[in-house]
């Protein structure tokens, strides 16, 4: 589903560049739960960035379902983004003026859906996390446990096939976190979501099916399970 070739990212830095992801070959097939870890700067969120179409590589080649994202138009990689892509943030990015049912709502908006199919998607969301009491609150009014309940009910609004989570609990506390994760191997065994999240947490890396390592922007060889 996932094939990154040989992908690098850089930056310019005075006559020269700095390096932060180098050389990544990749492989995520659909259905697959993958953690990504390694120590801080090591290029986690940019490669993450990369899959979720919200940078593009400096070098190298990335297919998603077999089609070269490069050569996409803006107009087809939008399309890509909203109807395959969730993406859920650690500092959950709601919208603050608009309350969980609207956030929820929000990329239906896009999907040219009837105002009846937009109620029901958001209405079985609500139910799913347990949210419908609090469908007309503002995120501030909410704890941070149910705001990122909130942000994963929003990725997976539009139905993705693929959620990229850059530490999606990395600001709540133990329980919450254990909450997110066993909502995030539900939807992965039971809905056959493709999740790949970044953390720093051993714990919630082995939520997932597979641990990748960076470092220095290197993807480590993986070790095969024992
Ligand atoms: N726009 C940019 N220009 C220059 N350097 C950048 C830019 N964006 C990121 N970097 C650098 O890329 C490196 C990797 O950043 P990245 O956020 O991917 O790391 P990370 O592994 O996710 O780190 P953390 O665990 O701390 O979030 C960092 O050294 C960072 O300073």
């Amino acid at each position: 589903m996932i094939q990154l070739n040989n992908v690098s990212k850089f930056y310019p830095a005075g006559f020269g560049r700095v390096y932060v992801l180098r050389n990544i070959d990749l492989d995520i097939a659909q259905g697959e739960f993958v953690s990504i870890m390694g120590p801080s700067g090591s290029g986690k969120s940019t490669l993450l960035h990369i899959l979720g179409l919200l940078e593009e590589p400096s070098e190298g080649e990335y297919l998603l379902d077999g089609r070269p994202v490069q050569k996409l138009s803006e107009k087809q990689r939008t399309e890509l983004h909203r109807t395959q892509i969730g993406f859920v943030f650690q500092a959950y990015h709601l919208i603050d003026e608009l309350t969980v049912y609207e956030n929820i709502e929000t990329p239906l908006l896009y999907k040219g859906l009837s105002g009846s199919e937009r109620k029901s998607r958001v209405a079985e969301l609500l139910d799913r996390f347990n949210m419908v009491a609090k469908k007309d609150l503002f995120p501030a009014q909410l704890s941070g446990g149910q705001q990122q309940l909130v942000g994963i009910a929003r990725a997976l609004a539009a139905r993705p096939t693929v959620i990229f989570a850059d530490e999606p609990t990395g600001n709540l506390h133990s329980d919450q976190a254990r909450e997110i994760m066993e909502l995030f191997l539900e939807l992965n065994k039971k809905d056959g979501v493709t999740i790949v999240q970044v953390t720093h947490s051993e714990v919630n890396a082995e939520y997932g099916s597979r641990i990748v390592r960076l470092k220095d922007g290197w993807l480590e060889l993986e070790k095969l399970a024992q």
